[in-house]
């Protein structure tokens, strides 16, 4: 039981440090409440909370891989490599695509009840 209460109190102090650290993050957290508000106020179903839901962890969720790649590359060299490029560049594309996404899926939910 213990050992639980310690794998969750790291990932809560990697969440805390994250968020701290990375501007993209502290965007992204912006974005959650935004959404979120407007969610409410749209009074969506049950079906599209769970979408939004599940599309907000997820970008979250690359973010932190991402933070993750670009700690464990500076650890690995400062100095400049192309190698050190390609996995901050690559996992940077990850999060952009996955940014792309979650972008049409929100002016799919709410595009049609702003116009409405
Ligand atoms: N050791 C390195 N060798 C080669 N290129 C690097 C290295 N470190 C960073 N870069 C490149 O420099 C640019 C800026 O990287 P940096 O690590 O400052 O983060 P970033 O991409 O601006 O992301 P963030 O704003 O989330 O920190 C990126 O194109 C990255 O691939």
């Amino acid at each position: 039981m213990k050992q639980y209460l310690l794998s969750f109190k790291y990932a809560l102090e990697g969440i805390i440090l994250a968020f701290k650290q990375e501007r993209n993050l502290r965007f992204h957290l912006f974005m959650t409440i935004v959404v979120l508000i407007f969610g409410l106020l749209f009074n969506l179903h049950k079906f599209e909370w769970m979408i939004l839901i599940l599309v907000i962890g997820l970008m979250i969720t690359a973010e932190l891989f991402n933070t993750a790649i670009e700690r464990l590359v500076d650890l690995y060299t400062e100095d400049f490599h192309p190698l050190a490029k390609q996995a901050k560049d690559i996992s940077a594309a990850a999060c952009f695509i996955f940014a792309i996404c979650t972008i049409i899926i929100g002016f799919m939910i709410f595009l049609p009840k702003i116009l409405s």
